[in-house]
């Protein structure tokens, strides 16, 4: 068993009425690529902000490698990398001068900071803007200059908050290679994400919901709990078909899905069979149908919406 680089043991954050982070416990093993999901306000950043010795935790324990996150935070520091939401870079100054200040700061210097340089303007397509004030760059390109400086030091650790939100696809596919090498070599990464393809990626995934953890587990082994009937239909007109189908009872959601209308229930197919009998559903019409395989949106969904009758109940 890889030693374990997070230990959470009912971490929690309140800002006056609000619990922002409601007693979350979970482990998270070296080497892994963690996603942490949930809707906005979910209490994701909280949760980051409290491991990175940024915030103080309300109540409960949690250890990054081996520090305590708020006693130990001065230790901790130094050893891991850390993206944030918001662009925290020096504006004023160039991609070149960013990465030799973070490595400074990071107490990287001499030939192992210029090969580290080298090294990250490839890596993170920066090269071509290397005297480029940082504050002119787009905000795909601020983005992979943030990572870069978080990889400065060669941390064992790397939180990110969001880090391919607004990049392109050639953009976050780069990122996400670079994550899998530094994965493989052994750096434990914690990641926040909205993409659903991109918590397809990665080794094991959180559902956080309302400060609370809801699940933590591989994205297959999540995938494997959706227990609902996936039913796709191809209806005209589809949208008045997703309205009116929403309605209807024993249907827990509607999606439209490639011009499809999704249907989230657990008894899809006693459905289907009803509407074979009869169609109730006046001037909607009624052109095929197929059953779906559950993606990772699906279970999303699932969880944060709170359709537990789909759901096999796990324990994170
Ligand atoms: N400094 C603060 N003071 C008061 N409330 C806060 C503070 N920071 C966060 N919150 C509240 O805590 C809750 C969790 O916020 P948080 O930013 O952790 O969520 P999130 O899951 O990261 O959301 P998003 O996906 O939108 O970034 C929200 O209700 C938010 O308003």
């Amino acid at each position: 068993m890889p030693e374990s680089v997070i230990v959470l043991e009912n971490l929690a954050k309140s800002f006056g009425h609000t619990h922002a982070v409601d007693g979350v416990t979970m482990t998270i093993p070296a080497g892994e690529i963690f996603g942490f999901l949930g809707a906005n306000g979910a209490g994701k950043t909280t949760t980051m902000r409290m491991l990175c010795g940024l915030t103080k935790p309300t109540a409960g324990h949690g250890s990054v490698l081996g520090h305590d996150i708020w006693k130990g935070r001065h230790a901790i520091r130094p050893k891991f990398g850390y993206v944030a939401q918001k662009f925290s870079l020096y504006p004023d100054l160039t991609v070149l001068e960013n990465l030799r200040f973070f490595g400074s700061a990071y107490q990287v210097s001499g030939q192992r900071l210029n090969d580290r340089i080298e090294t990250l303007l490839d890596q993170l397509d920066l090269r071509s803007k290397s005297k480029e004030l940082a504050g002119s760059l787009s905000g795909g390109m601020k983005q992979m200059l943030a990572l870069s400086c978080a990889l400065v030091h060669e941390p064992a650790l790397l939180f990110l908050d969001e880090p391919t939100s607004g990049l392109d696809p050639v953009h976050r596919q780069q990122i996400w290679d670079l994550l899998y090498d530094l994965s493989s070599k052994g750096t434990t990464i914690f990641v926040t994400t909205h993409y659903m393809d991109e918590a397809e990626r990665c080794t094991e995934v959180g559902f956080l919901h309302r400060g609370r953890l809801l699940a933590k587990e591989s994205p297959l082994r999540l995938k494997q709990r959706f227990k609902g009937q996936l039913l796709e239909m191809q209806i005209e007109p589809a949208m008045e078909g997703l309205v009116r189908l929403r309605n209807v009872p024993g249907i827990l959601g509607v999606a439209l899905r490639s011009g499809r209308v999704r249907i989230y229930s657990a008894e899809s197919e006693r459905l289907v069979a009803e509407w074979q009998k009869q169609w109730p559903f006046e001037g909607l019409t009624w052109l095929g149908h197929s059953w779906a395989v559950p993606d990772m949106e699906d279970v999303f969904k699932a969880y944060s919406q709170g359709y537990s009758e789909i759901l096999e109940t796990s324990a994170p």
